[in-house]
């Protein structure tokens, strides 16, 4: 089949596979909370237990939760005992309600549930055979793995371009093969640098509460021999002060059409710190992180349970139970502070309210007026 062809070829590209369908009707799936101590797999035929890995994070990053969202429909179709199409329509609705009220943020995760019911509903226009319907809704799901691969490897090619040889390039959180179907999206474009031999050094934040910087983009990058510097969050500032940055690249949750963007927390201020030491601030995002209907800096920020804020690697460090906690998971960077958002389909620069429809082929009124 075309489309397994395809994916074959691409996933050969790939150092690790952190989620895949198996056409037994089952996903597999790295949780990536167990890295760097262990790798330890998981698979289900239940989308109810995909959604809860995205809950739980074992699943993380915005265009993977994309992908695991879009497999979880792929599931709900695999499995259903529809005996029409309208009862399958039905289960794949349920499905998607229950994998929407995993996490508010990241935009990828409903323009993937939006598009594999989109494709079911085309294909029962077309079709009233149940299994047309499950199969066109497999391949959907199947195909935003496979595009969320190609995007990765074409923003690595794009984004490659604005690094020179010598950089020291500083990153945040986890943007790499481990926060998507394969590749990276920030780390991909460090990858792409690397791949066409330009010598860079990377300095990557730990990314508090749950390290994803120390925990995962570490684990990734001296895997693949690239040098890698951690630092903790509070030391963007020292480091940039120092003038050891040359740039910054970050991924994104959710971006709207005039450039807000939403990424985990601490970018704001790594945003702040880059505009006050003239440090270029690039965003890397596949198209389908940005929100067609959204303007302005109201995006949904998920907040998160307060003990992974009390605890460091599960360790209780607030023993006062009464203490107040906050833990936003994602905080938004307003577009002014926003040097270039690379995305599969070109780089968008200021005024965004104008290059990003451009991007997405919408005319500049098409978007909904956001808060
Ligand atoms: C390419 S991943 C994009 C984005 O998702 C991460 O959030 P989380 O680890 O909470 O899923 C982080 O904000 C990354 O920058």
């Amino acid at each position: 089949m075309e489309l397994d062809k395809k994916l074959e070829k691409l996933a050969s590209r790939l150092r690790i596979r952190p989620i895949e369908w198996l056409d037994d009707g089952r996903v597999r799936w790295l949780d990536v909370r167990l890295i760097p101590w262990e790798e330890v797999y998981r698979e289900t035929r239940d989308y109810r237990r995909l959604a809860k890995a995205i809950r739980d994070m074992e699943i993380r990053g915005a265009p993977a939760i994309g992908v695991a969202a879009a497999l979880g429909l792929a599931l709900a179709a695999f499995h259903s005992k529809a005996s029409n199409v309208g009862e399958l329509l039905k289960d794949l609705e349920e499905a998607a309600n229950v994998l929407r009220e995993t996490r508010p943020t990241a935009y990828n995760l409903f323009w993937a549930i939006d598009r594999v019911l989109e494709r079911a509903r085309r294909a029962a226009s077309e079709s009233s055979s149940v299994d047309d319907v499950r199969n066109a809704v497999i391949e959907e799901a199947k195909r935003i793995m496979l595009e969320d691969i190609e995007a990765n490897i074409r923003m690595g090619e794009i984004g490659a371009k604005l690094i020179q040889d010598g950089d020291t390039i500083l990153t945040h959180c986890n943007t790499g093969a481990l926060a998507t179907a394969g590749y990276g999206t920030a780390l991909g474009v460090i990858r792409a640098a690397v791949e066409e031999g330009k010598r860079i050094r990377v300095i990557a934040t730990e990314t508090r509460p749950l390290l994803q910087g120390a925990r995962l983009t570490v684990w990734e990058l001296v895997k693949e021999g690239i040098d890698v510097t951690l630092i903790t969050d509070n030391m963007v500032g020292y480091v940039m002060s120092k003038g050891l940055v040359d740039k910054v690249f970050v991924g994104a949750d959710r971006i709207t059409l005039d450039g807000y963007v939403a990424n985990k927390i601490g970018t704001y201020t790594i945003a702040v710190l880059a505009n006050r030491h003239g440090v270029p601030f690039y965003v890397v995002a596949p198209t389908s992180t940005i929100d067609p209907r959204l303007r302005g800096p109201s995006i949904p920020i998920e907040e998160r349970d307060p003990d992974e804020v009390r605890t460091v690697v599960g360790k209780v460090v607030i023993t006062v139970p009464e203490v107040r906690v906050l833990n936003p998971a994602f905080d938004v960077t307003p577009p002014e502070l926003v040097t270039a958002i690379i995305t599969e389909r070109g780089i968008a620069t200021k005024p965004y309210e104008k290059s990003i429809p451009r991007i997405l082929g919408l005319k500049e009124d098409d978007g909904e007026k956001g808060g």
